[in-house]
């Protein structure tokens, strides 16, 4: 029910609209069930069978007046429809911004154990079925609950036997309903599940493509495809199951079974003394009775969409329930570049320390290299130095401030990175230089990518800056999208860079082609390099060597070759 809740603030924002919608399904309702009492009138008063009299002239007028009921009806539920499905949709269309929003903020941390395709569900797929909600379930839940009340209050006015024998079967139905809701629960969890789990197969699939490919991993990766499918179509074919039970065929014979009783109860009514009946009661009684079986078999069937739906709230609002990264801490208005990290310990999972009494003095403008075997720690640093993670023991300091207390945005808008593979958005190359930052000028984004070496490839995109590149730069080499991302970073104009050096085997041109833009793009910056190669950082101020999360040797090219230990025997080894 808490997800309730919290759809009805959603609802709160676009009340007006709601209001209206429901307002023009009232008058519905009541145009709906105006029709049978015309009719009934028209029997009872103006067609006399026993004098062999019709009046022509008031049935005319009636007819007329129900002819026009009929329109309003259609009127006002083509504009109820349209009504609700516009304030739905915009509460929606707010609902996905905040989501999207809400994880443009969530902590790196969040993400470790969740996959894209499943962030992606939760936004596009999870809000879509709550639109059902809006647009459809609820407004036919209030018509259909409206329609029975009222249908109620008239059959009882009319005969309150009748009246009683249809309020006998609402406990029924309701029985009813919450026994369907408890099967149906599973199923659509399941059916939920899975439907994000193709999500994320399909987006790590697609992003794998290559690996996948190479390794011919089609037919695995496929039978996993097809074992989540299965279970998927399981889930789904038991929920067809249970509606087809619960559907259709039940409501007709609950309804013929009211009816049997009814028939009974109005053949005393009509032949008893009483008289209490009259033929076009009869039909009234008739008519409103098989209307008053439809909305509570409306709402059964529409059951499953509103399980569906509240199970998406659910996530969705799991999802917006996560803590974001806090917004506290002061604003570091000003930052020379001096960065120091002391005695800083560090845990992914609170268990094993990934990092231990790491101590960092990184002057203004220094290019500080960080090396050692893969999983020793080095893409931990700077995990800690851009603050997706803080550290468990001991602090980092910019200039004389302690990290912890700096606003993140504040902290981070003095930085740049350049990845191993350089992320490239969908968009032009300016969008991927400037990334719709304003306040950096078409002309400067055109001098980093000169600066950085970029201008062969400009030279080559047939609308230069202005170019439709692919996503995830899919038409661009490593070292293109290297430059690139250089160009980012140099047109940013950060005081603290981060370069985290490609592994693959790059070939020596485009090495020397990235050697170059990153002596561009580091200067006079303080700059941490992850470096494979060791022959791109023999000039950088420091090396830190790091071994399971441990500084094993730290100084310059010279100090580290002269003292003789693992720095020396990795650099001979690279060299031959
Ligand atoms: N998100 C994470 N959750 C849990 N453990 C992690 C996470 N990221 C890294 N680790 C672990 O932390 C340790 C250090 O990893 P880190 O990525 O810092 O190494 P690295 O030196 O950068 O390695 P590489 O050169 O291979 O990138 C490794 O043992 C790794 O398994």
């Amino acid at each position: 029910m808490r997800e309730m809740v919290k759809l009805l603030s959603y609802i709160k924002q676009y009340k007006g609209m709601f209001t209206g919608g429901i307002f023009l399904m009232i008058c519905m309702v009541g145009f709906e069930l105006a029709g049978p009492l015309i009719a009934a009138t028209i029997i009872d008063n103006h067609i006399k069978l026993g004098e062999g009299k019709i009046l022509i002239r008031p049935i005319l007028y009636l007819v007329g007046l129900f002819l026009t009921i009929k329109l309003m009806h259609a009127v006002t539920s083509y504009y109820a429809q349209i009504v609700l499905v516009s304030a739905g949709t915009r509460a929606i269309q707010q609902m996905r911004l905040d989501v999207f929003k809400h994880v443009q903020q969530l902590p790196i941390r969040y993400f470790d154990n969740l996959p894209a395709g499943k962030v992606v569900a939760r936004i596009t797929n999870d809000t879509e079925s709550i639109l059902q909600l809006f647009a459809s379930v609820i407004p036919m839940f209030m018509v259909s609950i409206l329609t029975i009340f009222s249908i109620t209050a008239i059959v009882f006015y009319i005969h309150v036997w009748t009246g009683i024998v249809m309020l006998l079967f609402i406990p029924v139905i309701i029985i009813w309903g919450v026994l369907y809701k408890k099967y149906s629960n599973e199923n659509n969890h399941i059916k939920r599940e899975r439907n994000s789990d193709m999500n994320a197969m399909i987006n790590e699939s697609i992003n794998g493509m290559p690996i996948i490919q190479v390794f011919n991993r089609e037919a695995q990766i496929k039978n996993e495809f097809e074992k989540i499918n299965d279970e998927y179509y399981d889930s789904a074919s038991g929920l067809v199951k249970l509606e087809s039970l619960t559907g259709e065929n039940l409501a007709d014979s609950i309804r013929s079974l009211v009816f049997a009783i009814l028939v009974y109860i109005f053949a005393s009514a009509f032949l008893g003394d009483t008289g209490a009946l009259t033929v076009g009661l009869m039909y009234l009684l008739v008519d409103y009775i098989t209307r008053f079986f439809n909305p509570l078999f409306n709402i059964i069937s529409q059951l499953s969409i509103f399980e569906q739906a509240r199970v998406a709230a659910n996530k969705v609002f799991e999802m917006l329930d996560a803590e974001p990264e806090k917004e506290e801490g002061h604003a570091l208005d000003t930052f020379n570049g001096n960065i120091s990290f002391r005695n800083v310990n560090f845990s992914y999972d609170g268990k094993r320390d990934v990092l231990k009494n790491i101590n960092i003095e990184a002057a203004q403008g220094e290019t500080i290299a960080l090396v050692g075997h893969t999983g020793s720690g080095k893409s931990s640093i700077i995990n800690l130095l851009m603050r997706f993670y803080d550290p468990d023991h001991g602090a980092i300091y910019f200039d004389e401030s302690d990290t912890k207390q700096i606003d993140k945005q504040s902290l981070r808008q003095f930085m740049s990175i350049v990845l191993q593979d350089p992320f490239i958005y969908s968009g032009t190359l300016l969008y991927n230089v400037r990334l719709n930052n304003e306040d950096i000028t078409e002309e400067e984004v055109l001098k980093a990518l000169e600066d950085v070496g970029a201008g062969p490839l400009m030279a080559r995109l047939s609308d230069g800056i202005h170019s439709e590149l692919a996503e995830r730069g899919a038409t661009l080499s490593l070292g293109e999208r290297q430059l690139i991302s250089f160009a980012r970073a140099l047109a940013f104009n950060p005081k603290v860079l981060v370069l985290d050096e490609a592994t693959s085997n790059i070939d020596s041109e485009t090495e020397q082609l990235i050697q170059y833009a990153m002596n561009v793009v580091s200067k006079d910056r303080t700059t941490f390099i992850i470096a494979h190669r060791l022959s791109t950082i023999q000039h950088a101020d420091q090396i830190i060597l790091l071994e399971n999360g441990e500084i094993k040797e730290q100084g310059n090219h010279a100090e580290l070759l002269a003292l003789g230990r693992d720095y020396s025997r990795m650099y001979e080894m690279q060299m031959g």
